[in-house]
């Protein structure tokens, strides 16, 4: 993977928020082919609202309250049934879609058969969380890359939250499940209290590849990600697939107000903590699309058992991956 061409794209609309359809545009084509959120909801990935589309819904739960979203279950045989997602948060009085809401993360289905003849491979499931200290935008990174909306005011999330979208990558399906995981950090960052969850928390332990999200003026949720990155470690068991974690400086677009060079928190990023490093802004959709593409490839790579010839090639060239 190369997160090296981050320079190489201008910063410059940044500072002038093009119309919403610029954007759209640009990222779906950018996009096509490679990663698509496959989602009920209007996004720049997916401009056609579900009921227009052919088919029958397939529901990407959103599972709040530690309830089930009330919807279909998206598992075994849901996604054999079609190829699009709709995010099903069912609490009274919410419309489908909003994950607002205090929740706990119920056990992700795991499994799922092939659907012979669709055309589309289907890939099976990858478990995502996205962590880090409070306001550093995590809730708008996910919101982004599944709904195309941005949440301008800040709500914190009241405990870990579960998204499960479908989506398209390299033209293979594959249930996510992406976790907000507010909870899951070492207490409110700084000097706040050690709160980590149970140790068997899937967030920690069977994630196939972790976001690490820091705000790029805040020096303390940078420290946040680091002892996350250390906890993580900490927690893998013996003998399991190291899990990708890409370290994500959000906030790009307050570039000017940043605690620390971008060469230099991305030298020691990669080469100290052996992480990815990427900067986005979640609030104009740039590079959001591209840190998910990245990791799930990454994670990927890793989850697939390799030729022993590639295993020999992995071994002799460790660091080929340039996630780790
Ligand atoms: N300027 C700017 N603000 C952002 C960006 N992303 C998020 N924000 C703002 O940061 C605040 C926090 O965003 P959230 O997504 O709620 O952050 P969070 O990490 O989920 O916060 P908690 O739920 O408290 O853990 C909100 O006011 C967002 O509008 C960004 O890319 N640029």
């Amino acid at each position: 993977m190369d997160w090296s061409d981050e320079d190489s794209i201008s910063l410059r609309h940044l500072s002038r928020p093009r119309p919403r359809s610029a954007f759209r545009a640009c990222v779906g084509r950018k996009i096509a082919g490679e990663l698509l959120c496959l989602h009920g909801r209007p996004s720049p990935l997916g401009p056609r609202p579900a009921s227009t589309q052919d088919g029958p819904v397939v529901p990407a739960v959103c599972e709040s309250g530690g309830r089930s979203a009330g919807g279909p279950a998206l598992g075994r045989g849901s996604l054999g049934e079609g190829l699009r997602g709709l995010c099903l948060c069912r609490r009274p009085g919410r419309a489908p879609g909003r994950c607002d809401d205090s929740a706990k993360v119920t056990q992700p289905v795991l499994t799922r058969p092939e659907r012979p003849g669709s055309g589309r491979r289907l890939g099976g499931s990858l478990r995502v969380a996205v962590l880090g200290a409070p306001g550093v935008g995590k809730t708008a990174i996910i919101r982004q890359f599944l709904f195309g909306d941005y949440p301008e005011r800040h709500r914190p999330t009241d405990g870990p939250c579960l998204y499960r979208p479908a989506v398209l990558l390299d033209g293979a399906v594959y249930d996510l499940s992406i976790r907000d995981g507010d909870a899951a950090g070492p207490g409110p960052s700084p000097g706040g209290h050690e709160e980590w969850p149970d140790p068997k928390d899937w967030s920690l332990q069977d994630t196939d590849a972790f976001v690490l999200v820091y705000d790029i003026c805040s020096p303390d949720s940078f420290d946040y990600v680091k002892a996350l990155r250390q906890r993580i470690a900490e927690n893998r068991p013996a003998g399991a697939p190291e899990a990708p974690i890409l370290v994500v400086g959000n906030k790009r677009d307050r570039q000017r107000l940043r605690f620390g060079p971008r060469r230099a928190l991305a030298a020691l990023v990669r080469r100290g903590w052996r992480c990815g490093y990427l900067e986005c802004s979640a609030k104009y959709n740039w590079h959001v699309l591209r840190l998910f593409r990245e990791l799930l490839r990454c994670a990927l790579v890793r989850a697939r058992p390799a030729h022993p010839a590639l295993r020999l090639q992995g071994a002799l060239h460790p660091a080929r991956c340039s996630l780790m």
